[in-house]
């Protein structure tokens, strides 16, 4: 079992919103590892960062990542950190991984004040950006394929990595 699409990039991006959109259309499960993390710990991820820390968030993401490879046989939304530990990306490999690739203000205004993000609880913008130049290469690293989500509705984003998918 493996799943037919995972889906990496920043916060924002839409990985969740396209994610569920391109499970409907396919007609298969929709899975994300920050949904099974917050079911698992039960509580939100923002309680889990100030109870336990962020390093703990990132022991139960590589878990979450690993499980959910293993699992799920429809549409992957990865945490926009998931990327930044090796294990994660070496557990992709082989894998149809799609970057959601977002620039700045895009970005921006859809987190908006970045709640229930508690990276981006400070100061979104300048945290969005650094997030950005670190973790582009990532992105790229494991990605199969980028599709641009600026300025696009998250159907027609769907319906682009469907066609993706096909070929
Ligand atoms: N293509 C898009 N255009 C406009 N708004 C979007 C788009 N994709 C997602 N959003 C909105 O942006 C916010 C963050 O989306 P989300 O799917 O949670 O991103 P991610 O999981 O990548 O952090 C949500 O409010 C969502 O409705
Ligand atoms: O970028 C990050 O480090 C994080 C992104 C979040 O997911 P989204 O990318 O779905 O917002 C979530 O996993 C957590 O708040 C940490
Ligand atoms: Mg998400």
């Amino acid at each position: 079992m493996a799943p037919v699409c995972v889906l990496v990039g920043a916060p924002g991006s839409g990985k969740t919103t396209v994610g569920q959109a391109l499970a409907d259309l396919l007609g298969v499960e929709f899975r994300d590892t920050d949904l099974d993390i917050v079911r698992l710990a039960g509580k939100p991820i923002s309680e889990i960062f100030i109870d336990e820390g962020e390093e703990h968030f990132r022991t139960l993401e590589r878990a979450a990542v690993a499980a959910a490879l293993a699992s799920c046989d429809g549409v992957l939304a990865l945490g926009g950190g998931a990327v930044l530990a090796e294990e994660n990306r070496a557990a992709l490999v082989g894998h149809p991984v799609v970057h959601l690739s977002v620039e700045l203000s895009d970005a921006v205004r859809r987190v908006g004040l970045g709640a229930g993000r508690p990276l981006l609880a400070l100061n979104p913008r300048a945290t969005l950006k650094h997030l950005l130049d670190q973790r582009r290469p990532l992105y790229a690293e494991v990605a199969t394929a980028t599709v641009t989500t600026d300025g696009r509705a998250p159907q027609e984003i769907a319906a682009e990595i469907a066609a993706l998918l096909k070929r």
